[in-house]
């Protein structure tokens, strides 16, 4: 079972009690607060043997003295039959007003503590308390696999409303709640007798008779040399028996005292289990520091919160995720389709072969990559498989790949069908990746691997006729694509280029719809952006995306893209045709590989072109001053330098640190690469000071920059596909 089913399962099924558990700790941890309002604590270095003599003089009848947890000093005493409790204030023995068992109401304890069931919600309450130990491990594997890693860790957290606070609640409070977990089960295994704390009776003592009077407290040694920070309880002899004696308990045992000759009749010295327990004690309840106990109160409430948002999540996942029609159970299927998909365009695809398949007589099963295994009835297996990042996985099935290297060779062929886009210098790589392993762990295919470019239809139909072919059936593949859920954008503001070499460029600025708590909450509507990621438009008459980097974040308030003609581009066409008020259908995919990572290294940032659109945007949200240095290539100043103005005004106030630009087609002029090698010395320390490089712009401009920098980098035995393998270096293409 993976970490995010055992999360998921335990969080929908648990989750309530836990809810309750928590809100009823988060009660429960008032205790304390109020403890260290009403009463004064006793001094940490007063010695005991003065704090009986102050209490006994005010309340001759004490029976008993107890520290409590918060530092206060409680008496016990007889008022005739009536028994009766004050704070007793340890400075000068003046009684400070009656003391209650609690002020919490009793069955607010009983709730947390057993559900109000006895000794089957003891066993409920600490099953919960291992449920929780368990979530706060699946959070963090989760966590730490989300972000990339340790120090990854505080790195932005994207997704809905409900996911963000879900994870960065998770972020502040998860050692917290793990500690409270681990402490309750502590505590419970001593409530449910499964570890004895102290199994020695108690010694036979009692005090010599001899006729002497009682020596007072203060003479008495041992309470001179024991300080009241460390007692937890004395109790003073009893007027009525003679033989009775005094009897302390300290942090470190307990002992038995003549009250005559004030000798130490007998000793019993703390077990480890008592020791640890309590210690459990006082960071499950916070009793013995009130700061504490308001950490574990705000904990306790918020896993209120954890449990909803987390509902929403699960809500949200279960809603969005792909739903095929007509899928068999595997066990029967002879057919299994595995598909990896991070758009949701493959699974279109997958829906088709799956729906061709079936209609040709074949019991068919579809189902994530992530969960690909051949069954004892499969007789073919197919991987349809996007292509994302720089030839990486679509998320869902990062560990996919590993997983299918492990695995011994069946008889069933997999065959590989990849999703990709030609424009991406790693073409369909993943597919080519997953075909490759598969060969060389020794899998047959029925056919040889099939690029598909820009969800091509045709491409997909002629693969269809192919496997018609191979399997001697029938079979059409007509795919009619499905179309992203998208949001429309309202253009707000355009800058024109329009004398950009025959290329009319501008950039375009839009406003999304605003979005109620309910939608965000879930997720609907437009995604949170960053600048880097991928702004989706579907032109009008096409179910194909075409991609655009953003060169703004949701924090700026508006998105905006910066837009070449391409000449027959049906998408740039559309885009530079529009006028202040149209709108535009969109969606955001994000490109987190590209994204800046957040931490003080310097950023070398080289675009060329419109390319320095999201480059742009991470410059304009450098609030902190982080050190930023832009290489801009373009042709001409005057035409085509996109955010110039902008550009100069960051670095006049100190967003930007460096600007060292390049023209081509102005006299002296040359490329960016020019411009690095021109500046080779600075390059390299900044590389070697650790400087993350994000470079975007055509595929030729990223092929030369990185060619350049190798040789930039030789001295200090760098280079880019090493830096890349840090995740120091990323390219935004196309
Ligand atoms: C951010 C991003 C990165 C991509 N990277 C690659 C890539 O490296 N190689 C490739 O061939 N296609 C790449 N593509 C194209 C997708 O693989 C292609 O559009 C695919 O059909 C999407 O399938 P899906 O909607 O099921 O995820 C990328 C697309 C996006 C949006």
């Amino acid at each position: 079972m993976s970490w995010k089913a055992i999360h998921r399962w335990l969080g929908l099924t648990v989750g309530v009690l836990a809810v309750l558990l928590g809100l009823t700790g988060a009660f429960l941890a008032m205790d304390p607060v109020q403890q260290a309002w009403e009463a004064p604590s006793a001094p940490g270095a007063l010695p005991v043997s003065t704090l009986v003599q102050r209490v006994i003089h005010t309340i001759p009848a004490a029976e008993e003295i107890r520290r409590l947890p918060s530092g206060a000093i409680a008496v016990f005493s007889f008022a005739g039959d009536q028994p009766e409790a004050s704070y007793v204030n340890p400075a000068d023995g003046t009684v400070l007003g009656a003391w209650h068992a609690s002020a919490v109401p009793r069955w607010v304890k009983n709730l947390h503590r057993s559900l109000l069931l006895g000794d089957p919600g003891r066993w409920a309450a600490a099953g919960v308390a291992l449920a929780m130990g368990l979530l706060c491990i699946s959070a963090l594997m989760l966590l730490l696999r989300r972000v990339g890693g340790w120090r990854r860790l505080t790195a932005r957290v994207r997704g809905s409303l409900a996911q963000r606070i879900h994870v960065v609640a998770g972020r502040v409070v998860l050692a917290v709640l793990c500690l409270t977990a681990i402490t309750a089960l502590t505590m419970s295994a001593s409530t449910l007798d499964l570890v004895a704390l102290d199994t020695r009776i108690e010694p036979e003592v009692a005090s010599l008779v001899t006729g002497r009077p009682d020596l007072p407290g203060a003479q008495l040694a041992t309470l001179q040399s024991l300080m009241v920070k460390d007692l937890r309880q004395l109790n003073i002899p009893g007027a009525t028996d003679p033989q009775d004696t005094w009897k302390v308990v300290t942090t470190q045992g307990r002992g038995w005292i003549d009250r005559y000759s004030g000798q130490l009749l007998a000793w019993q010295d703390a077990t480890v289990a008592q020791r640890v327990y309590d210690w459990a004690l006082v960071l499950h309840t916070g009793e013995a520091a009130w700061p504490w106990a308001v950490i574990l109160g705000l904990t306790g409430a918020s896993v209120l919160l954890f449990w909803l948002s987390g509902v929403v999540i699960w809500w949200q996942v279960r809603s969005q995720a792909p739903h095929i029609t007509g899928n068999s159970p595997p066990t029967q299927a002879d057919v299994l389709i595995f598909v990896a998909s991070e758009g949701g365009s493959t699974w279109g695809f997958a829906q088709t072969l799956h729906d061709a398949l079936r209609k040709s007589g074949h019991r068919v099963y579809t189902s994530p990559l992530e969960d690909f295994r051949t069954t004892a009835s499969a007789r073919q297996v197919f991987v349809l498989a996007a292509t994302y990042g720089e030839g990486q996985a679509p998320a869902h099935a990062s560990h996919a790949l590993k997983h299918i290297a492990m695995l011994n060779a069946g008889a069933v062929p997999v065959t590989v069908l990849g999703f990709g886009d030609r424009l991406f210098p790693s073409f369909c790589a993943y597919a080519e990746a997953l075909d490759q392993t598969l060969r060389a762990r020794g899998w047959s295919s029925l056919l040889p691997l099939e690029r598909i470019h820009q969800q091509s239809g045709q491409q997909f139909a002629r693969w269809g006729v192919a496997l018609a072919q191979a399997l001697g059936e029938p079979l059409v593949l007509e795919h009619v694509p499905r179309v992203p859920a998208t949001v429309a954008l309202t253009l707000v503001a355009r800058q024109d280029y329009p004398d950009a070499f025959g290329q009319a460029a501008a950039i375009l600025r839009f406003s999304w719809p605003i979005q109620d708590l309910g939608a965000r909450l879930r997720g609907r509507g437009l995604a949170r952006f960053a600048a880097g990621d991928l702004v989706g438009i579907l032109p009008p008459g096409s179910s194909v995306p075409r991609y655009y980097s953003l060169a703004s974040g949701w924090e700026d308030g508006f998105l905006e893209i910066c837009v070449r003609h391409m000449s027959g581009g049906l998408c740039s066409t559309h885009l530079l045709g529009l006028q202040a008020g149209d709108c535009i259908a969109a969606f955001i995919r994000s490109n987190s590989g590209f994204a800046l990572p957040r931490s003080r290294q310097p950023v070398l940032l080289i675009g060329a072109g419109t390319g320095v659109a999201p480059l742009a945007g991470f410059i304009r949200r450098n609030d902190r001053r982080r050190p930023m240095h832009l290489y801009f290539g373009g042709r001409d100043p005057t035409r085509d330098f996109y955010f110039g103005p902008e550009i100069q005004g960051w670095l006049a106030d100190g967003r930007l640190t460096t600007l060292q630009t390049a023209f081509s087609r102005v006299p002296g002029g040359g490329y960016v690469q020019d411009a690095l090698r021109r500046e080779a010395e600075r390059v390299r320390d900044l590389i070697a000071q650790g400087a993350i490089v994000r470079v975007c712009g055509s595929r030729a401009m990223a092929q030369g920059v990185a060619e350049t920098l190798d040789v930039v980098l030789a001295p200090l035995r760098l280079s880019v596909s090493a830096l890349r393998a840090k995740e120091r270096y990323a390219e935004d293409v196309f």
